[in-house]
């Protein structure tokens, strides 16, 4: 649990913000409701040497947020000091052991893509099973591997997006507005349906998590809105605005000052905001779920959306646009909603200049990180929060791989802030976050085409799931080792490093994994997708996932990996917007600036810094991005050849089926022939050409040279039978020829086994004559009294 309750000082000057940005704001202090839980575990486990603060009642807590406000709000204790909070977040954890929710969601066949068959079948509510394509195909291993993997909860491809949220997202919209802070975020190949999820389709009841949160949030506190001059500031405090800037209707409007592009025609040059609004909402598309607030508050919402993109961080409310020297800005009358298009048609060579710059990741003296100058917008209504939100989405990075036009190629940010502030007590503060994630769709290497900047794009979405996974294994492997030694002495037990710094993503999620908050997985999964390989991997990392039930002490970070001089990275690209259900496809061509952020001087606040150790885990981090590569090379490796050995296999089985189904035929021909044809000399010829076809066939080019047959006795027999007396059986070259040999005494004897003495004589006559000797004639069966003797 993470919420983080403050109360105001009564005195401003002693709790002036030291990061304040104006003298007139006025930090407020947070204090966890952890802080309240780990002096009063629920958990007898908790060892007691643990408990090192003061014993205190609850401000409040998830159980009590609704019951007694009233007793919070008289709980004039004084703001721990960051260390203090840090401690105790660490040791209240194991009175909220929560594993992270994994959700699996099937998506449907969609009618313009192929059919086939899908490799995972839900086999109860809870537990999927993946068949491996390859093998079952083939007749050689009739045998395929079948894989389960078990879910909090499986989603068949029929699931409605209502229905979805309600199992998944709603359980925790109900904690975001009882003060808890959560995080949900969608993992999956490319294509499974993260984006749809997430932020929905365009047709009705199609809208994903983050617009059906958006209104349960506003029916919700309907009747409670807050005019405190509050703001959030870093990650989950709040900051007194005395001079009104910050005020509830002046955020929005200051966005769309700032979005609103320069030189635009008079035509277009009209709040942006307005204009989205008015095109996308569609109102009759709205989830009417109200939860239970606590009416003794008053509330007020902030949004942010941030992107991460090659392993940068961006705001994507705070883009600067500006066009080029002498680039047209025109009115475009694009039925789609886009910033950038609607706002110039820019060409090849004017491309409108759009500059951005990265933020850096700070730490927060509460724990976690936040996104430096990250700008936080209030919304006042549910159709505000997803005009921001479609603002937000123009400006994400889009686009098209071979693999799917419309790949998202950077990890979406959307954050909600909820600040609640006490009707009667005006310092009675309570700020929860819920921030939900639409990852990168992890890139198949062996089918998209990836060059130069793709490469790139590739190599940081890979690094970043990739490090997700290895945080996710790193804490797993903790747990068991904490597990398994109940009654180690606290600090006995050295847990692994979770290397949550190797990439921005984990970085700035680390104190969600550690247990600020709920976590819930969101796993989206084509099975009619070609990448089995990469699915079974996205599979393997949900279970991962769902064995991580808590966080382990924390280790000191490693030192600060140096940060390189700000850099300005141009790129010049080009962004189709629409063509999705038979809309208009339009084109914008911009150059992209982005600036690198600057290099924050607190980021190593606290933390040893060692050259060595920086080193060592740069090589380390190499290493294992090599060793990921490699293991990704193998893989292709072993499933081409798999696949070469398997063609070639199929192919032979067939040549020879061809073949036997060839000779099959002609023995069917030969049997069904008259038994007594008219003239010998046809039947010797009839059984001839049929002898010969089946051993033309045999030796056909199509044949294959590599495979002896040896011709069947029996049907030879019965071919003979047909063909009479007469006939000659031919060999060809090569055939393992028994019955010729009969043929030939045949030939020299008659066709009679037995014959009489004038008979041998005739014959020792016929040989005498021709001059040759007795004995070359072989065995002869003599009749009568002298069976063996041979005539002299
Ligand atoms: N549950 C669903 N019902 C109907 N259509 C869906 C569903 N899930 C996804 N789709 C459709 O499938 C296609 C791909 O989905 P989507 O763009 O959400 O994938 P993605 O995982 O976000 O891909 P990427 O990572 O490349 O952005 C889209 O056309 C989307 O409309």
């Amino acid at each position: 649990m993470s919420s983080r309750t403050t109360k105001a000082a009564a005195t401003p000057a002693t709790r002036a913000s030291t990061r304040a940005r104006t003298p007139a704001t006025r930090l407020l202090p947070a204090r966890t409701t952890r802080a309240v839980s780990k002096t009063q575990p629920k958990d007898a486990d908790v060892p007691p040497s643990t408990t090192a603060t003061p014993a205190r009642k609850p401000l409040y807590t998830r159980d009590n947020v609704f019951e007694t406000p009233a007793t919070a709000k008289k709980t004039g204790i004084p703001k721990p000091r960051a260390k203090t909070t840090k401690a105790v977040v660490e040791n209240s954890e194991e009175s909220d052991r929560q594993p992270i929710k994994a959700f699996l969601r099937i998506r449907p066949h969609l009618s313009e893509e192929p059919t086939s068959t899908p490799y995972l079948t839900a086999l109860s509510e809870t537990v999927v099973q993946m068949t491996d394509p390859s093998p079952s195909t083939s007749r050689l291993r009739p045998t395929s591997s079948k894989t389960t993997y078990t879910f909090s909860q499986v989603f068949p491809p029929d699931t409605q997006q209502a229905e979805f949220f309600t199992d998944t997202a709603l359980p925790l919209v109900r904690d975001f507005l009882g003060g808890q802070s959560g995080l949900l975020f969608a993992y999956g190949v490319t294509n499974s349906g993260k984006t749809y999820t997430i932020q929905g389709g365009n047709g009705k009841g199609e809208g994903g998590l983050l617009p059906k949160t958006l209104d349960v949030v506003f029916n919700s506190i309907e009747g409670l809105h807050s005019e405190a001059p509050l703001r959030p500031v870093r990650l989950t405090a709040v900051e007194y605005d005395h001079d009104g800037t910050f005020s509830a209707r002046s955020s929005l409007d200051a966005l769309g000052a700032a979005q609103k592009p320069i030189n635009l025609s008079p035509e277009i040059d009209q709040s942006i905001l307005a204009r989205v609004m008015a095109e996308q909402i569609d109102p009759s598309d709205k989830d009417d779920t109200i939860l239970k607030v606590d009416k003794n508050y008053e509330y007020s919402v902030w949004v942010s959306y941030a992107e991460i993109y090659n392993e940068k961080v961006f705001d994507l409310l705070g883009i600067e646009e500006q066009p080029t020297v002498g680039g047209k800005i025109r009115p475009s009358g694009f039925s789609n909603f886009s910033l950038l298009a609607s706002s110039a048609t820019a060409d090849h060579n004017n491309p409108l200049l759009v500059k951005r710059k990265a933020l850096a990741l700070k730490n927060d003296p509460d724990g976690g990180k936040y996104i430096a100058g990250l700008r936080e917008v209030r919304i006042r209504n549910a159709e505000e929060g997803k005009a921001v939100l479609k603002m937000g989405l123009i400006n994400r990075t889009v686009f098209g791989t071979l693999a799917n036009r419309a790949s998202s190629r950077s990890h979406g940010i959307f954050t909600l802030k909820l600040i609640k502030v006490h009707k009667g007590d005006p310092d009675d503060v309570g700020i929860a976050r819920l921030s939900i994630v639409d990852l990168a769709g992890s890139e198949r290497a062996n089918n998209t085409q990836n060059t130069g900047e793709r490469l790139k794009e590739a190599g940081s979405i890979n690094k970043s799931l990739m490090v997700l996974g290895q945080c996710m294994e790193t804490l797993r492997m903790n747990q068991r080792k904490l597990a398994m030694s109940p009654l180690a002495a606290p600090g006995a037990i050295r847990p692994a490093h979770v290397p949550f710094r190797h990439s921005k993503l984990t970085e700035l999620f680390q104190d969600f994994f550690e247990g600020s908050g709920k976590a819930v997985m969101i796993v989206n999964v084509n099975p009619y997708d070609t990448g089995f390989d990469e699915n079974s991997h996205v599979m393997k990392f949900a279970s991962l996932a769902r064995e991580v039930t808590t966080v382990v002490k924390k280790l000191p970070p490693p030192s600060s990996i140096p940060r390189l001089a700000p850099n300005a990275n141009h790129r010049r690209v080009t962004i189709e917007i629409g063509g999705k259900g038979g809309t208009r496809v339009t084109e914008t061509h911009l150059d992209v600036v982005e600036e690198d952020e600057e290099a924050d001087e607190d980021d190593t606040e606290g933390e040893p810094r060692n050259t060595l150790v920086d080193a060592l885990f740069e090589q380390i981090e190499e290493l294992r991005m090599k060793l990921f590569e490699a293991e990704i090379r193998c893989a292709i490796i072993e499933s081409d050849t798999r696949e070469e050995v398997m063609t070639e296999m199929e192919d032979r089985m067939s040549r020879m089926e061809r073949m036997f189904t060839k000779r099959l035929m002609t023995e069917r021909i030969s049997d069904s022939r008259p038994s007594s044809p008219d003239s010998p000399l046809q039947k010797k010829v009839s059984i001839k050409s049929v002898v010969r076809a089946s051993f033309d066939s045999l030796l056909s080019e199509e044949a294959d040279d590599s495979i002896v047959i040896i011709p069947n006795k029996q049907s030879r027999k019965d071919a003979m039978k047909y063909a009479g007396p007469d006939a000659v059986y031919i060999p060809r070259p090569g055939e393992v020829d028994e019955v010729p040999k009969k043929k030939k005494r045949v030939r020299i004897l008659g066709k009679k086994a037995i014959v009489t003495e004038e008979e041998i004589d005739a014959v020792t006559n016929r040989v005498a004559a021709v001059g040759l000797d007795e004995s070359k004639l072989g065995s002869v069966r003599r009749l009568g009294t002298r069976p063996s003797k041979r005539s002299s």
